[in-house]
């Protein structure tokens, strides 16, 4: 059987996608713990489901696979040690405040019917109220949560990423993301379609951290990671010593510092592959780029940082006579600004030159058109408001050869 894991390049033909569509943890965002959790506004419920369908949608019509995390962590619980181990472990994660709200919320988890309802009740979170034990108890603070929603799941990029055959169950920068990686570490633990085969590139106990969003499969033998808000450089060695020792063809690891902003947090939210030759970028990470090569060296890997420009360098590396790098918004300063923050540079592309992208980046989707780029337009009005695109919200499983 073929392995069950294939993402050898960002734009072979997609055949398989892990999604999460929103749930009730959006209704548990606040306006006063909005930073925190790592959003600008609160979506709309109802209305983020249905952009979110349409999303499937479109790749169901090209004949797409389409998973749900949730089902997929849901499927993972084959018996009750395993569920029992992901309840402890979702737990002792959880920063419960006592041992009497830790016995409440077990045995609330413990009674749902389904593993399905496990599931969705860990990723809403759990508000104080909910709690009998904590009926007329005093707080010092009035903050409502026994325990926090994971709000952010619904952008599945993030938490592992897929390279190669492998997974990189990913160390997150925040502590509000971090627990999401636990379902990653299930899926590909247990659930019958993952466990055999799948070899664990990174783990999330590691040190430093790394996130999906910022790792790009450009070939089957470079890879680009951003060093970002998200990602640091340690992460990325470390990652490129496994990558290498595991021979499955990469030999080149390309290390493009974007800076730490929030606004742009991952490589992808500047940089998309989208056809052989082709790149969306944002002009305001052009200047000053730096980037670093590394590559296996004896025994230990060396790092190098390259003199080239970056539109040389990935043409030199996938062997391409020239590439094309495609501005946000053509590059109108302001223009490029927003559409940027509206996810206009976030492409998942789902085929060579055919990508998925918001409908409200219309200056650079019109330029993605003009290039001879296949565009598939979803509408993202809710969706956006947790700062991620087409790309963010979905996590490549498999993708044909090309
Ligand atoms: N791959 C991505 N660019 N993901 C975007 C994640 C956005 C999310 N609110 C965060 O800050 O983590």
């Amino acid at each position: 059987m073929s392995k069950p894991i294939n993402v050898y390049s960002e734009i072979g033909p997609l055949k398989t996608v892990v999604v999460h569509r929103p749930g009730k943890e959006l209704e548990n965002l606040m306006p006063d713990h909005l930073d925190r959790l790592l959003f600008d506004d609160i979506p709309f419920l109802a209305d983020a489901q249905k952009e979110h369908d349409q999303f499937k949608e479109v790749l169901e019509e090209k004949g797409i696979e389409v998973l749900y995390l949730e089902d997929l962590a849901t499927e993972a619980l084959t018996d009750n040690l395993i569920k029992e181990a992901f309840i402890d472990e979702y737990l002792s994660e959880a920063n419960i405040e006592t041992i009497e709200e830790t016995n409440e919320i077990r045995q609330l988890l413990e009674k749902l019917p389904t593993n399905r309802e496990l599931i969705d009740k860990t990723i809403e979170g759990v508000r104080r109220e909910e709690l009998t034990s904590l009926a007329g108890v005093k707080f010092e603070n009035d903050y409502p949560f026994a325990i926090d929603p994971m709000p952010n799941l619904y952008f599945t990029r993030d938490p592992f990423a897929t390279i190669g055959s492998g997974v990189s169950i990913n160390r997150m920068y925040a502590t509000t993301r971090r627990r999401e990686t636990i379902y990653g570490n299930y899926i590909f633990t247990y659930h019958p379609r993952f466990k055999e085969d799948v070899p664990m590139l990174y783990g999330r106990d590691q040190a430093t951290s790394i996130e999906g969003g910022d790792i790009l499969v450009l070939s089957k033998e470079v890879l680009a990671i951003g060093i970002s808000q998200r990602t640091d450089l340690e992460s990325i060695k470390r990652l490129s010593r496994t990558i290498f020792a595991s021979d499955q063809g990469f030999n080149r690891v390309l290390g493009i510092d974007i800076g730490k902003e929030r606004k742009f947090m991952h490589l992808d939210t500047v940089f998309t592959m989208i056809d052989h030759d082709k790149f969306t970028i944002h002009p305001e990470i052009e200047t000053n780029l730096k980037v670093y090569t590394i590559t296996q060296a004896g025994d230990d890997i060396s790092v190098t940082e390259e003199r080239e420009s970056l539109e040389n360098l990935l043409a030199s590396y996938l062997k391409l006579d020239n590439v094309q790098l495609i501005p946000c918004a053509g590059g109108n300063i302001t223009d490029a600004a927003r559409e940027q923050w509206n996810d206009g540079t976030n492409t998942l592309t789902i085929a060579p030159g055919e990508v998925v992208v918001y409908n409200r980046n219309t200056v650079t989707n019109k330029k993605l058109r003009e290039a001879g780029i296949k565009v598939h337009e979803i509408p993202g009005s809710e969706l956006v408001r947790g700062r991620g695109g087409p790309r963010c919200m979905s996590m490549p499983i498999y993708r044909e050869e090309i």
